[in-house]
């Protein structure tokens, strides 16, 4: 009978050596990266990599070990690239771009653009983060929103990027790729659908209700008790509510926004009439200057990976080995190279915090490409 005691004893043994002569590794791959510091020598060095898993392959006597060697041996390699980049961000080797910092985005005298109409919800995450009196305009589509921003027409951009309920706006996303905009914060706005009508509308001689045919869609359950309406859609929840507004008939209703009500002397009917309660959109706001908060909390980064097992998951691991949270990944096809990806990632932490940093740097080294996209 084999004692299981004594075999962990000695598999103990062996592990207490795995440790140490780790540990040593270490130290020499930190000498390593002093003489990369000093050199200007990238720390990753493919061939050398290659090299190394192909000596270390033919050392093991058991052919079933060779894979596991291979693996085992990857993941030390990477590790101890992960402590070099640490040390040469340490050291003020970063190769990150300078940014401004400040204590709060300029609100004041700031011009605006938004997608879509007054009203609409985009337009309410623009009173939300700027205020009543903001100056503003707005656009056919939402790359005519990142181009105002571009050509220096408007300061910021408010841009839907994700709802709770449906997800991501991924055209959103291709934007942010397109145009060297940054997101410099982001607002959160309940999507409240409200019944509305002309002021002293009598519900029960309502024939017609006009939204979005989203707004439509989100309200089923309410428009479920009243089959005898008509549903009309337009092409947006705010225009629905001007329609009431301009018809001056009021056999008509709208479900739009409340900001819509408001904005048309309308008369709100009845509210919280969506199926989904917590129905929210983020919004992010978008400058053509790289002007983050202090305290900026979330890092939004773009980068391409190369197409080769394992490369997201090496590329992710620079997030997990600094202990960041990552909040959001989004993958979106790159243009004119089929079946290849970029991942839109966000993590928590700010660009300065030591951890942000050494991740950035680690997949700033080992992608096709990354860019910052935002710090807010
Ligand atoms: C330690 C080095 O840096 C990296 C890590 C390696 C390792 O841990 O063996 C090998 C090559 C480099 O990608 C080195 O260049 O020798």
């Amino acid at each position: 009978m084999l004692d299981l005691g004594e075999i962990r004893k000695n598999i103990d043994g062996i592990d207490r050596q795995l440790v140490s002569l780790f540990e040593e590794r270490m130290r020499l791959t930190s000498q390593v990266a002093e003489y990369k510091i000093e050199t200007g020598k990238k720390v990753l060095d493919p061939e050398r990599e290659r090299q190394k898993l192909e000596a270390i392959k033919s050392l093991v006597e058991k052919e079933d070990n060779k894979h596991p060697i291979a693996d085992l041996f990857s993941q030390i390699m990477a590790n101890s690239r992960k402590g070099q980049y640490m040390l040469l961000e340490k050291m003020g080797q970063t190769l990150r771009e300078p940014y401004e910092a400040v204590d709060e985005i300029k609100k004041e005298g700031a011009k605006v653009v938004y997608q879509g109409v007054a009203g609409a919800y985009a337009y309410a995450a623009m009173l939300d983060y700027f205020g009543e009196d903001v100056d503003n305009f707005n656009v056919p589509t939402w790359k005519d929103a990142m181009e105002a921003v571009k050509e220096g027409k408007a300061d910021y951009a408010v841009l839907p990027i994700e709802n709770s309920t449906t997800g991501s706006i991924t055209a959103v996303y291709d934007l942010l790729q397109e145009y060297n905009n940054y997101i410099v914060a982001e607002v959160y706005v309940k999507v409240e659908h409200v019944l509305m009508g002309l002021k002293g509308t009598d519900l029960s001689k309502v024939t017609t209700v006009y939204s979005h045919a989203q707004g439509l869609t989100q309200c089923e359950s309410f428009l479920e008790s009243h089959k005898d309406w008509q549903q009309i859609s337009q092409p947006n929840t705010a225009v629905a509510a001007k329609k009431i507004f301009e018809d001056k008939d009021n056999s008509h209703v709208a479900i739009a926004s409340k900001e819509a009500a408001k904005l048309y002397g309308l008369e709100i009917l009845k509210t919280d009439i969506a199926d989904e309660a917590n129905n929210t959109t983020r919004f992010v706001i978008v400058s053509k200057t790289r002007t983050f908060v202090k305290n900026a909390k979330k890092t939004s980064i773009v980068f391409e990976c190369v197409n080769e097992p394992g490369s997201l998951y090496n590329l992710l691991s620079h997030i997990i080995y600094n202990g960041l949270n990552m909040t959001k990944i989004e993958s979106r096809p790159i243009e004119g190279r089929q079946w290849e990806f970029r991942f839109f990632v966000d993590i928590e932490g700010n660009i300065n915090d030591q951890r942000v940093m050494n991740a950035l740097r680690g997949i700033e080294e080992e992608s096709r490409s990354i860019r910052l996209l935002g710090n807010y």
